[in-house]
């Protein structure tokens, strides 16, 4: 498929060797398994997708028998736009524009419409990488950084909620408006409207795109912007540093961020917003707008229809769900909405507790079966044989040896046959993803480097996980409901399995080594260290909570 062509860009020959275990652990010790298996072009599968080899890409070369992939993409972008347009006109849509009142995001659209949209996103950067050829995308693709910058400082500077949305602002009156100096004034805000976000209708006089008055009117979004380019670009800025200083790149107080705020040693990321209310607030609102965006939306765990968790059995015989991590229970407040016999308990830290609304909800039916509980994962787990134990956005969060440690200590709560989810993004070979949905993904995994020596997950590095913290957990797979970017990763506690390992299968050996080697680093060698951090991690959690 066309779409999936953007990889060939990237695909590397296999290498004349194998990799020794430990070169590939020191490139990267959580994905040990997933780096190897790409290098080498191995065959696998990833949710439930069957890969093939990386191949090393061929020169697109001149024939006169078939047309050049340029042209390919191109008739590609020309029809699937001429599809888009045609729906968006049968149903009375506006076009997309830029202009101040065209709509910020494209209505809802059925599977095979959005499917072409997909395709035009896709197709586009392919198209455009291709005209700009392999040394001028490098040389220009690098200074993606200095658009972050001009967009942190306008948006810092609350440029945007000057420019008024109807009308036109000179540039000399928007200088009176702010303390920012006219000419750092001026050339942000040429170099944002090369983005499409403001423009200059006449010389010296600014006004609103659709996108620039998103950030006027979006308070998630300003924060968004915020959070992006004053602390997770700033994060970003030291990763050299913190990786030549630590290279295992597992502790939660040495990662970037930490280089960037001077905190090394001292405190997790999550600590250090806790100190600062506006700064706390600041991420919450960040993630609440990246949640509410497309691909996020809880429906696609809640709804069974669309790919959804089916927890009819559950609710039937009037189990319970527990929402670990679950910041003020919006999950369980839909989940509740749908399943009207079940229980559900939210666990989160003290001060994400107290803040939650109360009631929970506005239908006492619902309320009164969501119980909200002071928690923290880092323990072991209060609630004893519950049928789920759920975990959203939580287990990406942390590096292999705090999420292994998070999984045990579930294990004096779990009965025979509880079902523990995860529901992270997943991540699939090079090249399975739409360029679109990888990119995004792949970029996610980065701010975890960042900001927390973290990582989204593979499904082998999901079952090595479990497999790492303890025999009972048994995988059970991972499905992605159709349209959504996170996965439901799933593992059943069958201690019996624990007891029936073959014998063959020494622990040790069960385990991808570098999970092996990182699970087992808290507990016998770094038990003081992370002990440390996760005392810190505790108290200001609330912070970065929605
Ligand atoms: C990224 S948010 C995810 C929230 C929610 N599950 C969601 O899907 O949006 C991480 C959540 O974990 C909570 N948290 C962080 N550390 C925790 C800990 N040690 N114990 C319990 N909850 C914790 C945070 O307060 C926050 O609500």
């Amino acid at each position: 498929m066309a779409k999936l062509k953007l990889s060939s860009w990237f695909n590397r020959s296999p290498p004349s060797t194998t990799p020794a275990d430990s070169e590939t652990k020191k490139q990267n010790r959580h994905s040990f398994s997933a780096v190897s298996a790409s290098l080498l072009g191995k065959n696998s599968a990833t949710n439930g997708v069957a890969v093939s080899p990386a191949q090393p890409s061929k020169a697109d070369t001149a024939s006169t028998q078939s047309p050049s992939r340029m042209v390919t993409l191109a008739r590609e972008i020309a029809r699937e736009t001429e599809k888009l347009e045609a729906y968006m006109k049968d149903n009375n849509m506006a076009m997309p524009s830029f202009d101040v009142d065209a709509p910020a995001d494209f209505p809802k659209l059925p599977d095979d419409i959005q499917k072409s949209r997909r395709e035009i996103i896709c197709a586009t950067k392919e198209l455009g990488l291709l005209a700009h050829g392999p040394r001028e995308s490098v040389r220009w693709g690098i200074w993606e950084f200095l658009d972050v910058m001009a967009l942190t400082t306008l948006n810092h500077y609350g440029i945007a909620k000057l420019v008024p949305v109807d009308s036109s602002i000179t540039l000399a009156e928007l200088q009176t408006k702010t303390t920012l100096d006219p000419i750092n004034l001026a050339r942000l805000l040429r170099l944002a409207m090369t983005n499409g976000i403001f423009c200059e209708p006449k010389p010296g006089v600014i006004a609103h795109t659709a996108a620039s008055r998103v950030l006027a009117e979006d308070e998630n979004m300003q924060a968004w912007v915020g959070f992006n380019g004053e602390d997770i670009f700033r994060a970003s800025g030291h990763v050299v540093q913190a990786l030549k200083t630590y290279p295992e790149a597992t502790s939660l107080t040495r990662t970037g961020f930490q280089f960037a705020f001077d905190t090394v040693d001292k405190e997790p990321m999550f600590a250090t917003f806790g100190k600062d209310p506006e700064w706390a607030r600041r991420m919450g609102r960040a993630m609440a707008s990246l949640t509410g965006g497309e691909g996020y939306e809880p429906s696609y765990f809640v709804d069974v229809d669309k790919g959804g968790y089916d927890l009819t059995d559950v609710d039937a015989a009037g189990g319970t769900f527990v929402d670990i991590g679950g910041s003020h229970g919006f999950m369980c407040v839909d989940l509740a909405a749908k399943y009207r016999n079940m229980k559900f308990v939210v666990q989160d830290l003290p001060k994400t507790v107290d803040s939650a609304p109360k009631p929970i909800s506005a239908d006492s039916q619902i309320a009164e079966r969501i119980t909200m509980l002071a928690h923290d994962f880092f323990t072991e787990q209060p609630i004893k044989g519950a049928d789920v134990y759920y975990f959203r956005w939580i287990i990406h969060n942390y590096s292999t040896p705090y999420a292994v440690r998070i999984l045990k200590n579930l294990i004096p709560a779990l009965k025979p046959g509880a079902r523990i989810i995860i529901n992270d993004h997943c991540l699939r070979e090079p090249g399975q993803e739409n360029p679109w949905d990888e990119r995004v993904m792949r970029r996610m995994d980065a701010v975890m480097l960042a900001l927390l020596n973290a990582q989204e997950r593979t499904e082998a590095e999901f079952k090595d996980l479990f497999k790492a913290a303890g025999d009972g957990f048994v995988f059970k797979g991972v499905r992605r409901p159709e349209g959504c970017r996170m996965s439901i990763v799933e593992a059943v506690w069958q201690p019996d399995a624990a007891a029936t390992a073959p014998a063959a299968e020494p622990k040790a050996a069960a385990v991808q080594p570098a999970a092996t080697a990182e699970a087992a680093a808290p507990e016998e060698t770094k038990a003081e260290e992370t002990k440390t951090e996760e005392t810190k991690v505790e108290e200001p959690k609330t912070a970065e909570t929605k």
